[in-house]
């Protein structure tokens, strides 16, 4: 005990630099001033139960925002920050999670306290008393009282349980007569203020005035002795000459007798004996939990949080909001564990349940929250100190040391004599086919000239961008398509330096694949590095790195955070493609389609990453269908290398019934697929209902593998729902459009009265003069303006 037993903590200045170690024994904190979102994470962990209510002097920014955003989806308390609203409206949490106080209402002692508290309380009843619910601190009831604003101010100053007595119309320290005094430990006060609850440590016979109960209700024993009692009593070791002291001062006695009480426990069969040793094994496993400072609502909490990540559900019975908004929570990729083949199968969800089909198509979640503090520091690491750092980071990451971060044309000859012939034709025909559908593409941005009015004559052109960087990943597969899918659209579109970087293996060298498509289509760079320290050698340059406009291509989370960190910084002035994310495939099917075709569509998605999600979308199909199917995954997937990652990838996968075409269209123009695969009678009869998807493949023998090779579209589109607003990867990703006008007299004459108007309801003279001065020159009447 001993602890502050105000509800509201507040300030920096009265505690440690150490943000871990806030451990409160309130269930409120108000923290102020500027905390890094490091400190204050730190603080929400030491603090998992405690609602948080947060003042910033800045509104935090948005990756600080997303990383408190995870600890509120964790389960964590609410936040509150000045500016609630705009919180809630970017995160997406109920305004009444979040919880906006005046800081005014900071305190640093009791009587500040009560002021604090005060104008959250009111009561409806005529005496202006408050309703106390009284419990100790196994949350087991006592009894229930009345406080008035006089004996709340005195519980706080003598932190004890006094209360207002009704009969006597007076203040009342409990047990002064008694002598069953209580301790406060706690206060806290219900969801809408008008009732307090006490949380004390009673002392002597009981709270109750019968002298045959304990509390009021009848429930409890004085002589009951609980876990909570246990760990009390391991509480009051300072004060006992007792073995439990010994246990705190004998240096290793404490866990030789764990581990000796822990073997006893399991060698125990009989229900009797199984009881015995499991309470001599609590009895010192208490004492670790004290003397580690650790209280049972620590361990409670630990074991909320583990039940939350294992079953995705709330585990305590809160409110049905919260546990609908739980629900519908984003799927995290399946955790690292070993599926068995019975996982196999794929979860069946009918159109007509919305909730089904809403938890169905949420994708795995991506959070990039941790993932840009581990990439900032390399990223600025390789800004600032160039190769030194670059070759740092691959001998770090890619765990090999190398002369040179970079390999310039001509390149070394081993690489390309080291290919089939078979595998240089395979090469050949991808390139061909790829470079010919994206020349064509560029053919269609040709110049566009029109004129608009006579002697108004408007056009666009394309012109390439200069200098691009193509990331080709290589962490876990070796990735030459990729290689084909960023770089031939840039020598198509004319780009004059296009810089390869890929991952080098453990020797130092990269695929003979990649090095084959780098000569093909005249890549003078290639940067033998992977991850956030190649983005950034591309983006900012190095001494041997050229430094690139437009950065494009997939990656794992590193690479993509990279990314979207270079492209914020005004200095490196680098665009990037899009936002990229694990590899998803949907297929609308009817029961006409082969099951094997299906299946096989979905499992090549299903293999790139357990991140990765595949969806059917079947139209009325029957259950005989439907069983065939799920036989033809399970046994493709076990014929399969990479099945264990497959297994895993299932689990967020899922096959959604509807009852028409049209419905299915729908749902999968909401989801707005990376891959869409029509596997319908007449599939290409269906093209025109489809709004958002990055490619389709169109009927029985479009396997989506031709696209991603070597049919000649790119393979390289939006993820996770971006198709409904980005395009994938095509020749003017490669390029920018220039606009140009040639205006002549008559032109002049027929539009320039229009922008004189124009200017003059803006209020921009000088623009306006522009053209009267001209018309005037030209002998044409301007007096009006
Ligand atoms: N959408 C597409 O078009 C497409 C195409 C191909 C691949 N992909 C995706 O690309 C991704 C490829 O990922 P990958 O990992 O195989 O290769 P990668 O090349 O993207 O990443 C490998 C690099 O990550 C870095 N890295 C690894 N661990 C790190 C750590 N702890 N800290 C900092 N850096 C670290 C290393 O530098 C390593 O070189 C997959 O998710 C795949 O699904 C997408
Ligand atoms: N399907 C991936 C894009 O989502 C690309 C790829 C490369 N190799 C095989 N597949
Ligand atoms: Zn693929």
């Amino acid at each position: 005990m001993g602890s502050p037993v105000y509800p509201l903590f507040c300030t920096s200045y009265e505690w440690e630099n150490n943000f871990s170690k806030w451990t409160l024994s309130s269930s409120f904190i108000i923290l102020y001033k500027s905390f890094s979102a490091e400190q204050l994470v730190s603080i929400i962990k030491a603090n998992p139960r405690r609602n948080i209510y947060l003042f910033q002097a800045q509104d935090p920014s948005a990756e600080e925002l997303e990383q408190l955003y995870d600890l509120l989806h964790a389960g964590y308390s609410g936040i509150a920050s000045i500016n609630s609203i705009a919180i809630s409206q970017a995160s997406g949490i109920p305004e009444d999670r979040l919880f906006l106080l005046k800081p005014e209402s900071l305190i640093s002692s009791h009587e500040k306290y009560i002021d604090a508290l005060l104008p959250t309380l009111k009561t409806d009843r005529k005496d202006n008393l408050y309703t106390t619910v009284v419990t100790n601190s196994n949350n087991q009831s006592l009894g229930v009282c009345y406080s008035s604003v006089e004996s709340l101010k005195k519980a706080f100053e003598e932190q004890k349980g006094v209360y207002y007595s009704r009969s006597r119309n007076e203040i009342w320290v409990k047990g002064l007569t008694s002598g069953n005094t209580q301790q406060l430990e706690r206060v806290d006060v219900d969801c809408d203020g008008d009732c307090l609850k006490f949380v004390v440590k009673q002392d002597g016979d009981g709270f109750c005035h019968m002298q045959s109960r304990f509390d009021c209700f009848g429930n409890l024993n004085k002589d009951a002795f609980g876990l909570g009692d246990l760990y009390s009593e391991k509480e009051d070791y300072t004060v006992k000459k007792s073995y439990t002291q010994r246990l705190f001062s004998e240096k290793g006695l404490l866990d030789k007798k764990i581990l000796e009480e822990a073997k006893e426990f399991i060698e125990a069969e009989s229900k009797e004996d199984v009881a015995w040793e499991f309470a001599d094994f609590l009895y010192f496993a208490f004492t670790k939990l004290v003397k580690s400072g650790v209280s049972i609502t620590d361990v409670e909490e630990n074991l909320r949080l583990k039940h939350l990540k294992l079953t995705r559900r709330q585990g305590d019975a809160k409110v049905e909001e919260e546990k609908k908004e739980i629900k519908e929570e984003p799927k995290k990729a399946a955790p690292e564990q070993e599926f068995l083949d019975s996982d196999i199968k794929l979860k069946v969800v009918s159109s007509s349940d919305n909730k089904g089909v809403v938890a169905a198509f949420t994708r795995p979640i991506q959070s990039t929250s941790n993932i840009m503090s581990l990439v900032t520091p390399i990223v600025h690491n390789v800004r600032d100190n160039g190769d030194k750092a670059l070759l740092e980071l691959t001998a770090k990451f890619d765990k090999v040391e190398l002369p040179s971060p970079i390999l310039r044309a001509p390149f070394p000859a081993h690489y390309v004599e080291s290919l089939s012939e078979e595998m240089k034709q395979s090469l050949d025909i991808s390139i061909h086919n790829v470079h010919k559908f994206h020349k064509a593409q560029y053919d269609q941005n040709a110049t566009l000239s029109i004129e608009t009015q006579p002697g108004v004559l408007c056009e666009r052109f394309a012109r390439a961008i200069s200098s691009v960087g193509c990331y080709i990943p290589g962490g876990t597969a070796v990735l030459p398509s990729t290689a084909i899918m960023l770089g031939v659209p840039a020598q198509v579109a004319g780009c004059k330096e296009i810089v390869f970087a890929t991952p080098p293996n453990k020797e130092g060298l990269v695929p003979a694949e990649v090095v084959y498509v780098a000569e093909k289509i005249g890549v003078n760079t290639i940067l033998l590095a992977g991850g956030a320290q190649a983005v950034a050698a591309m983006a900012y340059g190095t001494e041997s790195v050229p430094k690139v406009d437009k950065i494009l291509g997939p990656g794992n989370q590193f690479v993509t955070a990279a990314k979207m960190l270079v492209s914020q910084d005004t200095a490196a002035l680098c665009s990037i493609d899009m936002p990229a994310g694990p590899s998803e495939v949907l297929v609308v099917c009817d029961n006409e389609a082969d099951e094997d075709y299906v299946a096989s569509d979905l499992l090549s998605q299903a293999e790139h990453g357990v991140d990765s999600q595949v969806v059917l979308i079947g139209v009325n199909l029957t259950e005989a269908y439907m069983a065939k199917l799920q036989n033809a995954i399970k046994e493709q997937t076990l014929r399969l290398p990479r099945k264990e990652i497959i297994k895993r990838c299932l689990v967020n996968s899922c096959i959604v019934n509807c009852t028409s075409v049209e419905e299915a269209f729908k749902l999968s123009n909401d989801y707005a697929p990376e891959h869409l695969i029509l596997q319908l009678k007449d599939a290409h009869s269906y093209v025109d209902l489809v709004d958002n998807a990055g490619s389709i493949f169109v009927g029985a023998l479009t396997p989506e593998s031709c696209g991603d090779y070597s049919s000649g579209t790119n393979h390289t589109l939006p993820t996770y729902g971006f198709a409904k607003q980005y395009s994938g990867v095509n020749t003017s990703t490669y390029q920018k459009f220039i606009t140009c006008q040639y205006v002549n007299e008559e032109g002049l004459k027929n539009i320039g009265y229009s922008v004189m108007n124009i200017a003059n309801r803006e209020g921009l003279d000088a623009h306006k003069w522009a053209v009267k001065m001209r018309l005037q020159k030209l002998g044409h009447d301007v007096e009006k303006y």
